[in-house]
């Protein structure tokens, strides 16, 4: 398959490089990073080591390709939907955190969306080095459900590369579990400056339970099956299954960068009925980070 992945930071680095295994890739991201794996390779550390050679830019070349690979933060989704715009392409996977991201790709593209989560650790080291610091899952399927020859197609191709992958015939479901994960794990860790693993007792963990079990309520409204029980169970299970991990949240307030809490918590208050306080309250704080900053 010719593959394009469009935001060559760390999840699509290490996602590109695996790719780039059994497949034609070629990153897009920024330089020295590009520039680097064009002169030198790519190089992936960790849980696999590998060096491998794809094609890398700082813009979408001219040229066909059968999928596109988002994996830019969520804020950065409109003009990764504009510099695809023209692109001949079979396929877009988003495999972005947070809500609203294949919908605003699919209103810009002419080709089918697909939606997608994963669960891979990855950070990129510098240029041309990204660490493979957690071996995880992807899943893909059509962002409304069901199923699709292009889903079928894109799982076989990531499964030649490697890639532990799950083509689901309920995204709609699973894109809410995951968000009431995020929601739960994310903001709650960025604010308390806590690993994970602190949310498995103690306050924070009530208050990250409470954020998630609130999305679980919107989800239900919006007629998606999730439960309390497993919205509060899933935050437990991730918050032990990766206690030493700093959230991808954290590490952009570590960073002093612009978080994705609008995609996540701020997706929740935005498409709730009912009241939602404790994630009103942490979207609020990290805005006021943000704004404290100048990120917004
Ligand atoms: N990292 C991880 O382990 C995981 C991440 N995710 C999700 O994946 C998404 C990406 O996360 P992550 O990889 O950590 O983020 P990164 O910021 O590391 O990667 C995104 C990259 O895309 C670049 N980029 C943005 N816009 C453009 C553009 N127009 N042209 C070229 N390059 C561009 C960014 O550059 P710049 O910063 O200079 O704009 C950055 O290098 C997020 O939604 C995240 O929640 C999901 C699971 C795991
Ligand atoms: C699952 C979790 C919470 C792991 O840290 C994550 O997705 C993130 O940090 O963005």
């Amino acid at each position: 398959m010719r593959i394009l992945v469009f935001g060559a930071g760390s999840l699509g680095s290490l996602l590109g490089g695996l790719l780039a295994r059994a497949h034609d890739v070629t990153l897009v991201g920024r330089d020295p990073h590009a520039e680097r794996v064009r002169e030198d390779g790519l190089r992936v550390e960790g849980e696999v080591s590998a060096h491998v050679e794809p094609a890398a830019a700082t813009a979408v070349p001219a040229e066909r390709f059968d999928l596109a690979v988002v994996t830019v933060k969520a804020f950065d989704t409109d003009a990764a939907a504009a510099a695809l715009a023209s692109v001949d392409l079979d396929g877009v996977l988003s495999l972005q955190n947070g809500l609203g991201n294949e919908e605003r790709l699919a209103d810009a593209l002419a080709c089918p969306v697909l939606a997608g989560t994963c669960t891979y650790g990855a950070r990129l080291r510098g240029p041309g080095r990204v660490d493979y610091t957690g071996i995880g899952e992807v899943v893909l399927g059509p962002p409304g459900g069901g199923t699709s020859s292009l889903a079928d197609r894109v799982g076989t191709a990531f499964d030649a590369a490697g890639i532990e992958t799950t083509v689901a015939t309920d995204m709609p479901r699973r894109r809410w579990e995951k968000l009431a994960v995020n929601a739960g794990i994310n903001a709650v860790t960025a604010l308390a400056r806590v690993e994970n693993g602190a949310l498995s007792e103690g306050p924070a963990g009530d208050t990250a339970r409470r954020a998630a079990v609130e999305t679980a309520a919107v989800a239900r409204e919006r007629g998606i099956d999730l439960s309390d029980e497993t919205a509060a169970d899933e935050v437990e299970r991730v918050a032990d299954a990766t206690a030493a991990n700093r959230s991808s949240m954290l590490q952009d307030v570590d960073a002093g960068d612009r978080t994705e809490v609008d995609a996540i918590n701020g997706a929740v208050v935005e498409r709730a009925e009912e009241p939602v306080p404790v994630n009103e309250t942490l979207t609020a704080l990290l805005r006021a980070w943000e704004r404290e900053r100048g990120l917004r």
